[in-house]
């Protein structure tokens, strides 16, 4: 079956025409530095109409399957879209400001071009569903927090899953026995616990701000920030909200968002460039501890994304000094150019780490697929 895919993210749309039975990409493209200046695309409506005129009319598209970032308590499995879910997409759009409405835009242009076809919602948090009470239960007011839906969902759940499946195919081992710390460091990052193939916890909250450095997110704050912000500072909850998830990380402590640039300033001895990635990698270790706590053992990490796949030095820097856990990165396989799932971790007892490229588009046709040949 052909299944066209929209993976519409915070900072870029990634689309692919896959053919299910055998895997094959017929046709793939990347939008990127959507909204930026010199970006692919001005937003992401004009994005997909362009993603849309590229892939002409003989496609012979089976099915759409979307990528859509918040699917709340409401939807836990890949769900056929009509006017309906559309709507609820719509009303999560409070939940994940910088994706559902990319999503959503996605999801109303690809329906317009192509009526007739299936269109499917691939949801973020619909694999973190199996986290325990005790990981996403926030510790606030019980009746408040179930009334408004106060809880951690997580978030990038197709990938962690898709990712923590082929690392147990590098390892040649069954899923079922691993524990797995999986790191998605892409424009949006987040850190996931995977015992035995199931989320049991993940850095990203409410919303997809809560955890690492990102893009343009902080991450983690103390919540009372917030407070004295507006309290102090006199910021209304709009502008602390925009602060937050659109000019924070590493935009906010760089002045630059693209980990490319931020990587080159520091290179070329920009020293706010230089702290900014020591707060980042920090941050990440702080959830390699966590996790490797909550799992109560660890088989490997695993680097994925668009930081994790391509940047060697941002990987060895993130796992610096954990030596004393058995988590090392041998310095030749992880600068070696390679592109494929592969261990970068020497060959020595304990713990493994690994890269293991995405792919979102595959497993979301993959789920598309089934739920439309019932
Ligand atoms: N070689 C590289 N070195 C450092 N960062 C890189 C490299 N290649 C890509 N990136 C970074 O990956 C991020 C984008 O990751 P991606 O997973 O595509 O993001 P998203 O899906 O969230 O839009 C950008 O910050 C980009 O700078
Ligand atoms: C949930 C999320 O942060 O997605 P992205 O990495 O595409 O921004
Ligand atoms: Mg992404």
């Amino acid at each position: 079956m052909r299944v066209f895919v929209v993976n519409s993210g915070s900072s870029s749309i990634k689309y692919q025409l896959i053919d299910t039975a055998s895997g094959e990409r017929v046709l793939a493209g990347t939008l990127e530095r959507i909204g930026e200046e010199g970006g692919d695309a001005p937003d992401h409506t004009s994005g997909m109409r362009q993603v849309l005129d590229a892939l002409g009319h003989d496609a012979q598209i089976a099915a759409v399957g979307h990528r859509v970032v918040h699917g709340g308590a409401r939807f836990t499995a890949p769900t056929l879209i009509d006017d309906a879910v559309v709507a609820a997409i719509d009303e999560l759009s409070a939940l994940a400001p910088l994706h559902n409405p990319a999503n959503l835009a996605g999801v109303i242009a690809a329906r317009t071009v192509l009526p007739d076809v299936p269109h499917v919602a691939v949801f973020d948090t619909a694999f973190h569903q199996s986290m325990p009470p005790e990981a996403y239960t926030y510790a606030i007011d019980r009746a408040l927090a179930e009334r408004y839906g106060v809880r951690k969902y997580g978030f990038h759940g197709t990938s962690h899953q898709f990712v923590a499946g082929q690392a147990a195919a590098v390892l040649g081992r069954p899923l079922e026995e691993l524990k797995l710390i999986v790191l998605h460091l892409g424009n949006g990052a987040s850190v996931t616990a995977v015992d035995g193939g199931r989320s049991i916890d993940t850095s990203m909250g409410l919303t997809p701000l809560q955890g690492l450095v990102m893009g343009t997110r902080s991450g983690d704050l103390d919540p009372a920030v917030l407070v004295h912000l507006h309290r102090v500072a006199g910021l209304s909850v709009d502008e602390i909200d925009a602060l937050l998830n659109k000019r924070s990380g590493l935009l906010g402590l760089t002045g630059r968002s693209d980990m490319r640039d931020v990587t080159d300033a520091a290179a070329a001895g920009d020293e706010l460039a230089e702290a900014a990635l020591a707060v980042w990698a920090h941050r990440i270790r702080h959830y390699v501890g966590a996790y490797l706590a909550q799992l109560g053992g660890l088989d490997a990490v695993v680097f994925t994304a668009g930081v994790g796949e391509n940047a060697p030095a941002l990987r060895a820097r993130a796992l610096a000094g954990l030596d004393h856990l058995g988590i090392r990165v041998d310095r030749f396989l992880n600068e070696r150019p390679a592109k494929g799932a592969r261990i970068i971790s020497p060959a020595l007892e304990g713990p493994k780490v690994l890269v293991v490229p995405t792919n979102e588009e595959l497993a979301i046709a993959r789920q598309a697929a089934q739920l439309v040949a019932g």
